[in-house]
């Protein structure tokens, strides 16, 4: 049998199987405030009739099994977001594994899409769960109040404006932000719905996320779980390469002009930097004197592909 190779193959063959993470701290990755919640949440659970937990492209690693320890006392829904950015051809694995680490209730969303029909779904699957389990002191009261719980910026606030939009025909009540850690630690009840009247807790549901290993870690930072800077957009843009190339998604290539993949984060960041003009022009000694040199401005090269990422432009993808 005559087997044929290509030279791009035989490259990819090459790359990197395991991603250096050097000796990079993980605990500083998180900063305490976003801690204290947790103690709120668990002061605040007992008025509640039912959690949303958001989550978005890493839906098992993300999760923090705090969660499961201190507020799985309630009838509990696993929103994963962001579906429009995740591979979903691997909805089937994560829903078996999801389901073997006990969650029962999935939904998947799109919350910016203003034509989402799993948005439609949220109320009557919570009416449903809710009516399904005892509620305790709470019996009498035929308002239905909701907590939204998940780390940072998975989309919390675009779930609440997604619901007020959907069954309020409100508009936004919510911020919503890029960075994360935009939702402050201040409760705030917001309605979501008439019939029955709904009310959601905003905003204390901020998790700091468990962070186990590096990997997860690197995950969280690459969904714009952690502020940039305290992991370094370098090392972000190189786990974004790695990932990709592992999960073979190439579309980077056509889209910065490469011609094939490629494991150099280098060599990515120079053709993002010269095709979107961001390079600077720095002196440099030589030995027959100065001379002004165009160099490659790696640091906001490295900020366009990672917020490329994060748009879903450079393929839908499940990190998990
Ligand atoms: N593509 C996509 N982006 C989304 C979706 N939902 C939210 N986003 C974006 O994700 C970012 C964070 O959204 P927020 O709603 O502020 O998230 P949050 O969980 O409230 O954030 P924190 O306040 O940091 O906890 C924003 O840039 C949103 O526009 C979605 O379904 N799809």
């Amino acid at each position: 049998m005559i087997c044929t190779v290509t030279k791009s193959e035989l490259n990819r063959s090459t790359f990197r199987t395991v991603f250096d993470f050097g000796d990079r701290e993980v605990a500083h990755w998180f900063p305490g405030h976003m801690a204290k919640g947790l103690k709120q949440m668990r002061a605040t659970v007992k008025n509640v009739d039912c959690i949303l937990e958001v989550h978005d492209n890493i839906p098992v690693s993300g999760r923090n099994p705090l969660f499961q320890e201190s507020l799985d006392v309630r009838p509990h829904l696993l929103v994963l977001n962001k579906m429009d950015l995740a591979d979903l051809s691997a909805k089937n694995r994560i829903l078996k594994q999801l389901q073997r680490d006990g969650v029962k209730n999935i939904l998947f969303t799109d919350c910016l899409s203003q034509r989402d029909e799993n948005v439609k779904k949220l109320v009557p699957m919570v009416i449903d769960l809710i009516q399904s389990n005892p509620r305790f002191h709470r019996e009498e009261d035929t308002n239905f109040c909701l907590m939204v719980i998940g780390v940072p910026n998975v989309g919390k606030s675009s779930l609440i404006n997604a619901l007020r939009r959907t069954n309020l025909k409100k508009g936004r009540a919510s911020k919503v932000g890029g960075e994360p850690g935009i939702t402050k630690a201040v409760l705030t009840r917001i309605q979501v719905c008439e019939r029955p009247i709904i009310h959601l807790l905003d905003t204390p549901g901020v998790l700091p996320p468990k962070i186990p290993s590096l990997e997860t870690g690197m995950k969280l930072a690459l969904c714009g779980t952690i502020l940039d800077h305290l992991v370094g957009e370098d090392v972000i843009a190189d786990y974004l390469l790695f990932s990709l190339n592992r999960l073979e998604k190439y579309s980077y290539v056509e889209r910065y002009g490469l011609g094939e993949p490629t494991d150099d984060i280098q060599q990515v960041l120079k053709h993002i930097a010269v095709k979107l003009g961001k390079t600077q022009r720095v002196k440099a000694i030589t030995g027959v004197g100065n001379i002004t040199i165009t160099v490659p401005n790696y640091p906001a090269a490295a900020y366009d592909f990672i917020r490329a990422f994060r748009k879903g432009e450079l393929g839908q993808v499940i990190l998990d």
